[in-house]
């Protein structure tokens, strides 16, 4: 097990830089999660980790040791690919050993230890199958019982469920965490699913045209995005221009940009993203999600409640997603399915309650990219 350090690192094919002024401090035993869009650099930092590219700038450790341009043979990392990358004509036992056998472990513990992985993944009946007789799943069982058996100290997985349907990716997250679990083993694990994200890591780096915008724990990156990108990437989200009006101790008050009257928003006036956002430059937002708003029916005493008017309903099972225009702002609502059928409909006057503590002021810094 190892910690793995990321300090200033930058990734450059000639003129296109994959991965700028990365820093990234992932403890030992921990599932990390890199997450983000086609093309925002995750795979090109995991080749850094592994050795398979070295920074154009900046150091990658484990623990205190300088890894940066040690080959991958001498980082001990295990890797699990989209593809597998299995040898098709090797039975399941063979590729299982492979690593083994380069590294030249004798024949008794080689055998030992191929069916111990080989159970751990449950596959130890099917040790004498050639691998293209397995299903997808079973291949992608194998791969990570090659990626285990040398002990590395760190596993790096590369969207290794793409390939799987539904149902399979599932069950294949529940045993990529029990392994990662029994194994203790510090795991970084690529996606640009953000339920996968959010439901297996410790924490999770957010990427965007090869910049981190932020590391957080799942809940930290849900409920307190960094800015708009971080905030629509992960789930639907309600993004309001603002500007800001007055500075509180406690809390802010702010205004929206594009209502027709005047709708004025108090937002809690949190360290990190009060002060030092409204003295910058950047245009604001404020963030909240659909099911953080209360519908009511009648107005109540209490801050930002507003007269609206529901502009759509649609039924998706256990939530229903009420549009409703408030000023011609339109808020997305999603509320549990429990009221009865009719209750809500196209026409109907509202109040809808933007709690205080579920607002979040943020930066908006959609425009920057390049
Ligand atoms: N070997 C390479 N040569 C040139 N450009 C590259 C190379 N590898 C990656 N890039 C570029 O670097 C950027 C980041 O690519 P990277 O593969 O790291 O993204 P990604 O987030 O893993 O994407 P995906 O989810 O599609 O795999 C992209 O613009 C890509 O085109």
């Amino acid at each position: 097990m190892a910690s793995i350090k990321i300090e200033n690192v930058q990734k450059a094919f000639g003129k296109t830089i994959a991965v700028d002024q990365l820093n990234l401090d992932i403890k030992e035993g921990e599932f990390f999660t890199f997450l983000g869009p086609s093309g925002c650099g995750k795979t090109t930092t995991l080749r850094m980790i592994a050795g398979f590219y070295y920074p154009t700038k900046g150091v990658v450790r484990f623990g205190d040791k300088d890894m940066t341009r040690v080959p991958p043979e001498k980082r001990n990392t295990g890797m699990v690919f989209q593809n597998y990358a299995l040898f098709p004509h090797m039975t399941v036992f063979e590729n299982v050993a492979f690593g083994l056998r380069v590294r030249k472990v004798s024949s008794a513990d080689l055998k030992k230890r191929v069916l111990d992985a080989l159970q751990k993944v449950r596959l130890e009946s099917y040790s004498n199958r050639q691998v293209s007789q397995l299903s997808g799943g079973q291949q992608q069982r194998v791969a990570l019982a090659r990626a285990l058996v040398i002990e590395p100290e760190i596993l790096l997985l590369d969207e290794p469920l793409s390939n799987l349907d539904a149902k399979l990716r599932d069950e294949m997250r529940v045993e990529i965490l029990r392994l990662q679990r029994d194994y203790k083993i510090t795991t970084i694990y690529v996606t640009h699913d953000q339920a996968e994200a959010l439901s297996m890591s410790d924490r999770i780096a957010v990427f965007n045209y090869g910049v981190c915008h932020q590391v957080g724990t799942p809940t930290e990156i849900y409920n307190r995005p960094a800015n708009d990108f971080v905030a629509s990437f992960i789930g639907e989200i309600n993004l309001l221009p603002v500007q800001v009006e007055k500075v509180h101790q406690d809390n802010i008050e702010v205004a929206l940009k594009n209502s027709e009257q005047p709708i004025k928003l108090n937002v809690e006036n949190q360290a990190r993203n009060g002060i030092s956002i409204i003295q910058s430059d950047a245009d604001l937002a404020v963030s909240i999600r659909p099911e953080a708003i209360r519908i009511l029916d009648v107005t109540e005493e209490g801050m930002n409640i507003f007269k609206g008017k529901i502009n759509s309903v649609q039924f998706f099972g256990s939530v229903v997603n009420v549009m409703v225009d408030v000023q011609d702002v339109l808020l997305r609502v999603d509320v549990f399915n429990t009221h009865d059928f009719g209750y809500f409909y196209q026409g109907k006057e509202v109040y809808v309650q933007l709690p205080e503590k579920q607002l979040r002021l943020i930066p908006v810094i959609s425009g920057d990219a390049p």
